[in-house]
């Protein structure tokens, strides 16, 4: 008889009792700590000029509670560090450091936090980020997600293969592709993790600008119907959209998918892509993220975090209410 294995992210989801905290916004938390990030490779940029402080970033999140890091890898592609005259091979080390540096402040964290039995941690995954072509184009077409008659599939496909062959050969336990907002780039993503064989599993979040839709107008009917269909992305749902969003949109995927719900939404502000700044709006404070984690959870969600403009410290409010009320 085949017996399944539960793969990493299974058996972390089961173990934390069903519902695990993934960190929050690295680029946010970079820039508190003086890293200026106003540039085409935002804050891919870190890898080459501040790589202490991208594990300073890690070690934070892991010490307020989070049990998934994100890799710094979101806006670090090899065309974007080609066009900084940068060779191939500086850039895929670039891409390798970026989960080096996760995976060496996962494991000395664990070291010494299970010296103490007191503690409730649990060791952490490491996911490598890939984000969006809109975001390597770096003038926020995540959020549009319209990415015009010359972009068809296989140029996607083009554009994502060594990127993710490189951060796979890194040795990330799972593939986290970020900030996604289309159909046709998640198809991209769902072919090209069979194509390569990948084995360790992925998640695959889009954004949305209307609570509804994914950015490009396309339903997310149509965009898990893709996913639905791939045995690698093990779990699905929203990231860097508003966190008022996120009640109904989690309703809706659980209509719509039986994969693991992922939610880890942004503040509330909003991206202006042309001056590179966050723009107030509609927000969620740290207290808000903890009243509605729990929420969340109940309503199916499986992993829970932040991403832009949330910090440690929204992190480790999520994850006390959610240890809380387990
Ligand atoms: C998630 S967005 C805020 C990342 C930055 C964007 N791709 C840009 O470069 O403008
Ligand atoms: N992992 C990225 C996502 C940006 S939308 C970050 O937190 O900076
Ligand atoms: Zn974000």
């Amino acid at each position: 008889m085949k017996t399944e294995t539960k793969s990493l992210l299974q058996d972390l989801i089961e173990i934390s009792g069903g519902c695990v905290v993934t960190d929050g916004g690295f680029a946010t938390q970079l820039e508190k700590h003086g890293a200026s990030i106003n540039d085409p490779l935002w804050s891919a940029i870190s890898l080459i000029k501040e790589p202490h402080l991208i594990k300073k970033v890690h070690l934070e999140y892991l010490e307020a509670g989070a049990d998934i890091l994100v890799t710094s890898s979101y806006q670090a592609t090899i065309p974007g560090f080609l066009s900084r005259g940068l060779s191939t091979e500086e850039g895929e080390s670039l891409l390798q450091r970026s989960v080096k540096l996760a995976v060496e402040a996962r494991d000395s964290f664990w070291t010494s936090a299970k010296r103490n039995p007191e503690n409730k941690y649990r060791r952490a995954l490491v996911a490598a980020s890939i984000g969006s072509y809109g975001a390597y184009l770096a003038d926020g077409s995540e959020y549009r997600g319209l990415y015009g008659p010359d972009v068809n599939l296989e140029k996607l496909k083009d554009f994502h293969r060594h990127r993710l062959q490189v951060l796979v050969e890194a040795g990330p336990d799972l593939l986290a592709f970020e900030t996604i907002p289309n159909k046709l780039e998640a198809r991209a993503f769902v072919e090209l993790v069979e194509e390569l064989n990948v084995q360790i599993p992925s998640w695959i979040c889009f954004t949305s600008v209307d609570g509804e839709k994914a950015p490009s107008g396309e339903s997310f009917q149509d965009c898990l119907e893709v996913v639905n269909k791939s045995s690698k992305v093990e779990a699905v749902g929203i990231n860097c959209a508003p966190p008022h969003f996120i009640e109904s949109l989690i309703s809706k995927f659980k209509q719509l998918t039986k994969k693991a719900i992922i939610v880890y939404p942004n503040s509330g502000e909003v991206w202006d892509g042309i001056e590179k700044e966050w723009l107030p709006s509609k927000c969620f404070q740290d207290d808000d993220f903890g009243f509605h984690a729990t929420r969340w959870r109940d309503l199916g969600a499986k992993i829970i975090g932040g991403c832009c403009r949330t910090t440690p410290s929204t992190i480790q409010i999520i994850s006390n209410a959610l240890r809380k009320n387990i």
